[in-house]
């Protein structure tokens, strides 16, 4: 050892024989472990002389030297920089770095760590405890997570489609929304990633591991959700000889993907003493997961990168950026074992086909005269040329395409065709169909196992609709949400929308939280978590959040508008009804949505007609209009308000700006004539929305009681307050309406347009009746 000092640390090396006879004299394992960069010759340098020996110079950054005092003489540690003194990442900073890691170890003093030492192997009794997986044969590991978990059986998908993955196939899985489609793809992959970890030693942390697995999904919060749901997995669960679990299963599941890993390990019943859980040697985790995904830091994503990680999961967008700066996650990708689209037909819909194609093409398998051919210019003999070349493909890469929707024709021609088979000026019949046939299945027809039900309507799913004007549409959420309380999703088709209906919902006293992809990721991944947590909360919506979100108990999901698609009726549905929950589902429907919604129930193979209405009490909601009108007034005010700050403010700034003096009358606040608004103007304004909102106030303090009910003799009125009471059907919101479950009391489409018309003629008849009386 030559020379150190505090920020960087120069070594001198030698041969190599006798570098390691110097390894075994000093026995500074450390030293070695330290990440050297060759540098300049020592001469060079300017060293000095009595250099006679060392071939070369090597240098490291961001290393402390202690000289320690120790039995055997002055010893030098060396401490890294950024490895003891990293905190452990916070609710803030872990939405920053999605990053987590097996089991309790979280970083690797180097001192403590052991390279050659293999993981100490885990066992589970299967057969015993969860005998509806043992045929799988899965890994320990998962076997405990998932018993901890109460995954008692597979779902179908996983039923159906675990044996292929493991045994190598490449699957296309089609199965109805929340059916496990995550852990249908995740846990092949990692059983093969663990059983390979265990039967190696651990890893040392200064090798960067390649990513094994890259899941590309469509949306950010998906992306951090499949992360968290495939950590959760790794999570180390004791098992007792009872079958008792520690840590504590739940502690972990109630995390939303921000804070994923602040509690793991924190079990409360069983959770190992904290003495014992310091002495544990720690090591990196044997199989990372992590994510990639926009709108956080791509310095700190390249970092985790750099750390290595095994399964990556990721958004095209960013992964593709990153890729450009990354040569060797470049040649990673082109060696990947498993590549995994989920919610594929999504992806080409969200402004990423570019970066989504020039990632699948980097994991084409290569033969050694394969040439990638540009699209449409295959000719016959370029077929056969292609079709002769499957003989050599030899890569491992697995491939798995899952979706709730991909189309019956799509994967036909999956199954009839692998890349390279096209015929001649055969034209692809979709985005989706082109991009899926580029794929490179490793098999020319990959295992298509679609369960997705008749209609693609989910078992436990009520179906409901409304039919109203557009500009009854606030009205008719509104009453929805008081008469049945829950835990409700609203989608709407634009964000201008929800900016428009997120003030109104506040001032009306709704629990409403907005989720668009204006917001900045860190606020979406707090809207989220807010709504998970606040039982009978809103979550105003665009289609971001239709795909792939599994957030437990959403009672109801509302399409204020009309989905645009038949794809994305089934999948803003499937947000609710998920892992055989009950569900509940409100279409509004407009008369200029009719035509689309005709349309999307025709591509589902079903009628309009079909979906029952839901029964409105409209003397309630007349009094729901009136509380909404005020609150719009209000918003108005203040939206008024808050434009003549703004307008206030920035003629003050550009004054400023331009070191310009404003003209009295411009900048004095007294004056009403001037075109700057005046004090006085502010004053008035602000004194009407404190009077509205105090009308709005005590409106909202008056119950809603229905026609006909007297809340002062609870016996009787037509309806009496008193039965409700008893049989618990008393309804807080809305008195005098029974409190029942979304979808209970659902009117058949026909019977209501027969109402109607009944309803109709005797109004006719009436007013043939008034008219004639009053002649
Ligand atoms: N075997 C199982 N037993 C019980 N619950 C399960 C099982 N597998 C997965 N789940 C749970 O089911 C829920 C839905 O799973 P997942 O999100 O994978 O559904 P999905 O099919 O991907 O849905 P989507 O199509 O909407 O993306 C999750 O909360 C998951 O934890």
């Amino acid at each position: 050892m030559a020379l150190a000092d505090k920020a960087g640390v120069k070594r001198k090396t030698k041969p190599s024989a006798s570098s390691i006879a110097k390894r075994v004299k000093t026995k500074h394992v450390t030293a070695e472990d330290l990440q050297w960069k060759k540098t300049a010759k020592a001469r060079e340098a300017d060293l000095g002389t009595g250099l006679e020996g060392f071939l070369d110079l090597e240098e490291v950054d961001d290393v402390d030297v202690v000289y320690e005092e120790t039995e055997a003489g002055k010893v030098a540690r060396f401490k890294v920089k950024g490895v003891e003194s990293e905190p452990r990442a916070d609710a803030e900073d872990e939405a920053e770095e999605p990053f987590e890691k097996v089991g309790e170890s979280s970083e690797m003093p180097l001192e403590k760590m052991d390279v050659d030492t293999l993981p100490e192997p885990v066992s589970f009794d299967a057969k015993r405890l969860l005998p509806a997986w043992d045929a799988f044969h899965l890994h320990p590991q998962l076997g405990r997570a998932l018993y901890a978990k109460k995954f008692t059986d597979p779902t179908p998908i996983q039923a159906q489609t675990l044996p292929l993955a493991l045994k190598g196939k490449d699957v296309v899985g089609v199965a109805e929304t929340g059916s496990g489609k995550t852990l249908a793809y995740g846990l092949p992959i990692l059983h093969h990633l663990l059983t390979e970890a265990y039967s190696r030693p651990i890893p040392n942390s200064k090798t960067r591991r390649p990513v094994r697995a890259l899941i590309l999904a469509p949306t950010r919060e998906l992306a951090l959700q499949v992360s968290s749901h495939l950590n959760a997995c790794l999570t180390s669960f004791d098992i007792d000889s009872e079958g008792a679990v520690a840590p504590d299963p739940e502690g972990s599941q109630t995390e939303g993907p921000a804070r994923k890993s602040q509690n793991k390990g924190k079990g409360k019943a069983k959770a190992k003493p904290v003495k014992e859980e310091e002495n544990r040697p720690k090591h990196p985790p044997l199989v990372s997961v992590a994510a990639i995904v926009g709108g956080m830091s791509a310095q700190k994503q390249r970092r985790i990168l750099s750390r290595g990680v095994d399964v990556l999961v990721a958004t095209p967008g960013r992964l593709w950026d990153i890729i450009q700066e990354d040569d060797e996650l470049a040649t990673q990708i082109e060696n990947l074992r498993f590549l995994v689209l989920d919610e594929a037909d999504r992806m080409i819909e969200t402004g990423h086909y570019a970066e989504l194609d020039n990632i699948l093409r980097l994991t084409l398998r290569k033969s050694d005269d394969e040439v990638i051919e540009p699209e449409n210019t295959l000719g016959a003999e370029d077929e056969e040329q292609e079709d002769s070349k499957e003989g050599v493909r030899q890569s491992d890469l697995q491939t798995f395409v899952f979706s709730a929707t991909l189309s019956k024709d799509l994967q036909k021609n999956l199954k009839k065709r692998s890349r390279g088979r096209r015929r001649k000026n055969e034209k692809p019949a979709s985005t989706l169909d082109d991009l899926l046939l580029r794929l490179d299945f490793r098999d020319p027809t990959p295992a298509v196992v679609d369960i997705s039900p008749a209609g693609s309507v989910v078992a436990t799913l009520t179906e409901s609709k409304i039919e109203c004007l557009t500009t009854d549409k606030d009205a008719y959420l509104y009453y929805f949400l008081l008469r049945y309380p829950g835990r409700t999703l609203v989608f709407l088709s634009s964000i201008d929308g929800i900016r428009r209906l997120l003030p109104l919902m506040e001032l009306l006293d709704i629990h409403a939280y907005p989720l668009h992809s204006q917001l900045e990721q860190r606020q979406r991944l707090k809207n989220l978590d807010r709504f998970k947590s606040t039982p009978n909360a809103v979550l105003l919506a665009t289609d971001i959040a239709a795909r792939g979100l599994d957030i437990p108990a959403v009672d109801h999901v509302v399409h204020y508008q009309a989905p645009r698609t038949a794809d994305a009726y089934v999948h803003r549905n499937g947000r609710t009804a998920r892992a055989m929950r009950r569900g509940f589902s409100l279409l509004m429907c407009a008369p200029d949505e009719r035509r689309v919604v005709r349309a999307l129930m025709h591509s589902l193979g079903r009628q309009e007609e079909e979906i029952p209405e839901m029964p409105v009490e409209l003397y309630m909601l007349d009094k729901l209009k009136a509380r909404l009108q005020l609150a719009r007034e209000i918003d108005s005010v203040q939206h008024k308000v808050k434009k003549e700050n703004h307008e206030r403010n920035w003629l003050k700034e550009a004054a400023e700006a331009m070191e310009i003096e404003l003209d009295s009358d411009l900048a004095s606040d007294d004056d009403d004539r001037s075109a700057a608004p005046s004090k006085q103007k502010r004053k008035a304004l602000s004194a009407k929305t404190a009077a509205l909102k105090a009308e709005l106030k005590a409106m909202l303090a008056q119950p809603l009681v229905a026609r006909g009910v007297s809340t002062r003799y609870i016996t009787s009125g037509v309806h009496s307050i008193a039965d409700d009471l008893i049989t618990g059907e008393y309804h807080e919101n809305m008195v005098g309406l029974k409190k029942v479950q979304a979808g209970t009391d659902l009117v058949p489409a026909r019977a209501r347009k027969q109402k109607a018309k009944a309803k109709a003629k005797v109004k006719e008849e009436h007013e043939e009746w008034g008219g004639i009386s009053a002649e």
